[in-house]
């Protein structure tokens, strides 16, 4: 197990780039599926701990995968399967984006139903009832969805009753290989949902209105294997950003996008930290008096709940009280008791937290309840008196590529260590005697 050791108090300077997106290429690569000639090309994928649960999702469904130097190949002419277990969709909830893609390919999808998680119950009954209304028949058993259809999917009018990122994607590539046109209500907007639209039409689908509130698709008989880049990373880009303001820092964040990070901006801006919208990226620079600000986290272009945990990390030290209403997901504040560890001052009423500041924290053992939390008490970490140490990474890995590389680049103090624990040793113990006694099986 490794565990992230953060030493608090440098202000950060310099550079730092973001990857491409990890929500943008998720999708993008399930999409692949759907292409019946030729091999794509993916670029600017970050190398994450999902992107290669989702590179063995396809090998299992027998499709030609290769990963190498930040570009993802798939070939997906073969006879592929249709069956994704439990233990690729457990790791990680993007594997069920498969369903679609293969819904409309092959007819018929097997996936392990994904359960909740630290955030929320994440239920999929817009995806299924996307589907349905395509006509597919769905049935859910023995933690198992299977859907089917005979012949092709039809085109269908399908209203979200919440915009959701995932259902929006999921339909989306389904539609596209559908008999007619579909009309899809009240979708998600978010800039990952534009970057598949853009993939799928480089592939020949018809997708027209991604990015607002109602979607049409034109559904085509085949479509084809295409090239593309993947957007930045604005969550990441984001994350960076609340580094620079926490550490009173100036940093460059090369690919943080103006279009895409509205909400981010406006409210670091209301709390009175400095930033410069450039064409290639955003220049943060850190006050040293913050005031406090309210949030709602809401769908895009509303304020998103990926930064939610990073930004609270931030209003500790704003002077005031400070709102933060999660709206997204029900159970988003697993880091609050994580920042309590750190001598931060939050009350939770309900779906908000109540963030007294300004704290002077301190460093202490905590524990990453989510990918957002982790990040999130790594900058807290940033400005705590003495030492951070932040354990559960794999929640880190899924999304930030070498986050304490990066922000040692820019003049942190922090490591990343290998921690043997005593069931380690234990496991050792047993692992070494049966190898000893030849006693395995
Ligand atoms: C891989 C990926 O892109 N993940 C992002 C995606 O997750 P994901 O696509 O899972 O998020 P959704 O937008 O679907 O979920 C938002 C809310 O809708 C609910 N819901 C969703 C689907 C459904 O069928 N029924 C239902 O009730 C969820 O429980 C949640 O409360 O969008 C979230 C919201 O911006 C982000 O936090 C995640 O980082
Ligand atoms: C919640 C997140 O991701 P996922 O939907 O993949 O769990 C996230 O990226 O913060």
């Amino acid at each position: 197990m490794d565990k992230i050791i953060v030493r608090g108090g440098k202000r950060l300077k310099g550079t730092v780039k973001a990857e491409g997106a990890k929500n943008a290429v998720l999708p993008v690569i399930a999409a692949s599926l759907l292409a019946e000639e030729g091999t794509s090309r993916i670029y600017d994928v970050p190398s994450l701990a999902d992107v290669y649960t989702m590179k063995n999702v396809l090998a299992h469904l027998n499709m030609d995968v290769e990963y190498k130097d930040n570009t993802f190949i798939a070939n997906a002419e073969g006879a592929l399967g249709t069956d994704a277990p439990f233990e690729y969709v457990r790791k990680m909830r993007a594997s069920f984006l498969v369903m679609g893609p293969l819904l409309a390919r092959k007819g018929h999808a097997h996936i392990a139903l994904p359960g909740g998680c630290a955030i929320g119950s994440r239920p999929i009954d817009q995806h299924l009832k996307g589907f349905e209304a395509m006509g597919a028949t769905v049935e859910i058993g023995q933690g198992y969805i299977e859907a089917k259809v005979k012949g092709r999917l039809q085109g269908a009018k399908i209203y979200l009753d919440f915009p959701s990122v995932g259902a929006t994607e999921n339909i989306m590539m389904a539609a596209s290989l559908a008999e007619g046109t579909t009309v899809i209500e009240n979708v998600a907007e978010e800039p990952e949902i534009v970057d598949l639209a853009n993939y799928l039409n480089a592939m020949g689908a018809k997708v027209r209105g991604a990015g607002t509130g109602s979607i049409r698709i034109e559904g085509v008989e085949s479509l084809k294997a295409a090239e593309h880049t993947i957007i930045p990373d604005r969550i990441e880009a984001g994350t960076f950003m609340v580094a620079a303001a926490i550490t009173r820092g100036d940093v460059f964040v090369e690919g943080a996008l103006t279009e895409h990070l509205r909400p981010l901006v406006a409210k670091m801006r209301e709390m009175g930290v400095k930033i410069e919208e450039h064409d290639n990226g955003m220049r943060v620079i850190g006050s040293d008096i913050l005031r406090p600000v309210d949030l709602k986290t809401m769908p895009h272009p509303g304020f998103p709940t990926d930064m939610q945990a990073q930004m609270m990390a931030l209003l500790t030290q704003a002077k005031g009280t400070a709102v933060v209403t999660e709206t997204v997901f029900e159970n988003r504040f697993m880091h609050v008791e994580e920042f309590r560890r750190m001598n931060s001052s939050i009350k939770i009423e309900g779906r908000s937290a109540i963030i007294s500041g300004p704290t002077r924290l301190q460093g202490a053992e905590v524990s990453a309840t989510d990918l957002r939390a982790g990040a999130a008490l790594i900058l807290a970490g940033l400005v705590a008196d003495g030492e951070t140490h932040v354990t559960e990474l794999r929640h880190i890995d899924r999304g930030y590529v070498n986050f304490h590389e990066k922000l040692k680049s820019l003049g942190a103090r922090i490591e990343r260590v290998k921690v043997i624990e005593e069931s380690d040793i234990e496991e050792d113990k047993v692992v070494s005697m049966n190898s000893n006694n030849k006693a395995v099986n």
